[in-house]
């Protein structure tokens, strides 16, 4: 049965997602990794493919932007399409000395000003974590890439691209935060409600201190090749 969001029918969907934001990034991935990757809904221009990564089925869907955008599909997936995994393939911007343009953040926190820290349980802020096994396996799979730059940490999940508060970015700067993107926070509320997993790589597209090599869109559609291996590892670890 289909949702309000997606029109796959039930085995139409992996149990293992990998989730980009931009919908073209999805496209790309789908038909540079997947094998055999087949279209299985359209819903909104949000495109599912669903094919096999080294012979275990795995799907590619994007999430849109944003933690409404992302909750919806999130939810949808695991709650009605049996998906046990999501790992996000996503872009953000540098927000730490440590991080370069064209490294890798691997999440493993995602601090937020989105409201669903204080929905779920009245008078706390809850933590958004990545699934443990899911990072073990992106951080096994890192170890093996001799060419890729990859950082572990938390990020900043904002619902303002351009709403950059400097005394918001050096508050969580000095608290290690790597970067900032828009929709860890929702993918990783949306797997603890749901009994499930999910982690999100980022590419970093550019820097909010030194904006000298920060990529075009184009690049930001393209250049995702060591997020993509180190997701797809995850999900298959
Ligand atoms: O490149 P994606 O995965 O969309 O991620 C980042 O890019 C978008 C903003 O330009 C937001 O979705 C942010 O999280
Ligand atoms: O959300 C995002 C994504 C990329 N770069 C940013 O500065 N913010």
């Amino acid at each position: 049965m289909a949702t309000p969001h997606i029109a796959a029918e039930p085995g139409q969907i992996a149990p293992l997602v990998l989730m980009p934001g931009d919908p073209k990034r999805a496209a790309r991935i789908a038909a540079e990794h997947l094998e055999g990757a087949e279209l299985v809904s359209d819903v909104r221009g949000i495109g599912c493919w669903t094919g096999t990564w080294q012979g275990t089925p795995m799907s590619v869907m994007a999430s849109g932007m944003g933690v409404p955008s992302v909750s919806i599909y999130a939810t949808e997936l695991f709650r009605f399409y049996g998906v046990q995994r999501i790992v996000r393939v996503g872009t953000c911007g540098g927000m730490s000395d440590k991080v370069a343009v064209g490294d890798t953040i691997v999440a493993t926190a995602a601090h937020t000003n989105a409201s669903l820290s204080t929905l779920f349980v009245p008078g706390i802020s809850l933590s958004w974590t990545a699934s443990y096994p899911l990072l073990r396996g992106a951080m096994d799979a890192a170890a093996t890439l001799t060419d890729a730059t990859v950082h572990t940490g938390p990020v900043y999940c904002s619902d303002h691209f351009y709403f950059a508060n400097p005394d918001i970015i050096g508050g969580l700067a000095k608290y290690g935060t790597l970067g900032v993107e828009m929709e860890s926070a929702g993918l990783y509320a949306c797997a603890a409600a749901e009994g499930g997993e999910a982690l999100t790589v980022l590419t970093v597209s550019d820097h909010l201190f030194d904006g000298s090599q920060d990529m075009t869109s184009e690049q930001r559609e393209t250049l995702y090749a060591n997020s993509v291996r180190i997701a797809a590892a995850a999900l298959l670890a």
